[in-house]
């Protein structure tokens, strides 16, 4: 069985590309109307430029794919085109295109996460591949993004909601029990700090929970209960290390979205 069969069509309004992997892992990639976005697993006010694209699109013969250029996901991601013999070819970790000897239509872009998601809306590029968080954050819900498929089996993580182990959470192990704390109210709200300004506020409604802020930070928000910025953080968990160094918990029912979810809409 062939482990890739590349194949890109045109269609009359616009490009679409489609390619797909088979193996141990799966990447199906296509795209249609507009955007494309492969998950591993799964930040912050953005403002999406959501643009009428198929134009754009049009005037561009090459597809772009964008992937990660720093953190986590990048070494890994390369990787897993090695796999499947598409090795990227960069000239130097400082130039940000890139090629794919196998895939000759195909540009690669290297770009941080969150501005692929971006890109991919507004059309500066085809296809890419970033966590399920960014692309649920980011994308926020904007059906031109089709989402497709898990198993890249790489980036596990989930978006969890996590309260102190001691004080007046000591006994509190559900999200059920945190919303049914008589202590939250209109004066005083159940504070939670986030990168995720998106999903936070859109679970927490879900969910019934009625009187919370939240406020927001870059990083290290694991602080933020013993600093008495927040009382509750909604952060990504990997090991759950952090979180423990910290004094803190995950509950029950507080996972807004997790790795390997999948997602496909065609
Ligand atoms: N422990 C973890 N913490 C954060 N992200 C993780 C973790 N494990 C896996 N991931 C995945 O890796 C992706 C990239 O993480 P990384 O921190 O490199 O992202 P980033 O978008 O560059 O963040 P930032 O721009 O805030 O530095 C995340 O979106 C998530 O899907
Ligand atoms: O469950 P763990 O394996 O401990 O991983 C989770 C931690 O990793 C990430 O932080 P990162 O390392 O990116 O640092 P930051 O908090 O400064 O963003 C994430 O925001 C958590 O804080």
């Amino acid at each position: 069985m062939s482990l890739l069969q590349p194949h890109f069509r045109q269609c009359p309004t616009a490009f679409t590309p489609a390619f797909s992997i088979s193996s141990n892992h799966s990447l199906y990639v296509s795209v249609s109307k507009c955007s494309f976005i492969s998950c591993c697993s799964s930040q912050s006010q953005t403002a999406v430029v959501d643009v009428p694209i198929d134009s754009k699109i049009a005037e561009r013969d090459e597809i772009r794919f964008g992937l990660p250029s720093k953190g986590r996901m990048a070494a890994d991601t390369l990787d897993l085109l090695k796999d499947f013999q598409l090795s990227v070819k960069q000239v130097n970790p400082r130039q940000y295109v890139a090629q794919i000897p196998q895939l000759s239509n195909v540009e690669v872009w290297f770009q941080r996460p969150k501005d692929i998601v971006r890109k991919l809306l507004s059309g500066d590029l085809d296809l890419g591949i970033v966590g399920l968080d960014t692309v649920t954050e980011y994308g926020q819900g904007n059906e031109d993004l089709i989402i497709v498929h898990d198993a890249l089996e790489y980036g596990d993580c989930r978006l969890s909601l996590a309260i102190p182990k001691y004080g007046i959470f000591e006994n509190i192990n559900s999200l059920q029990e945190l919303s049914r704390m008589p202590q939250w109210t209109i004066e005083k709200p159940l504070r939670v700090a986030t990168g995720f300004t998106y999903l936070g506020p859109k679970f927490m409604k879900e969910n019934g929970l009625r009187h919370v802020t939240f406020s927001t930070a870059d990083g290290t928000l694991e602080a933020a209960p013993a600093m008495g910025i927040a009382y509750a953080i909604l952060d990504l968990v990997s090991s759950g290390t952090t979180l423990k160094e910290n004094n803190l918990k995950e509950i029950e029912g507080g996972v807004v979205l997790e790795s390997q979810l999948q997602a496909e809409k065609h």
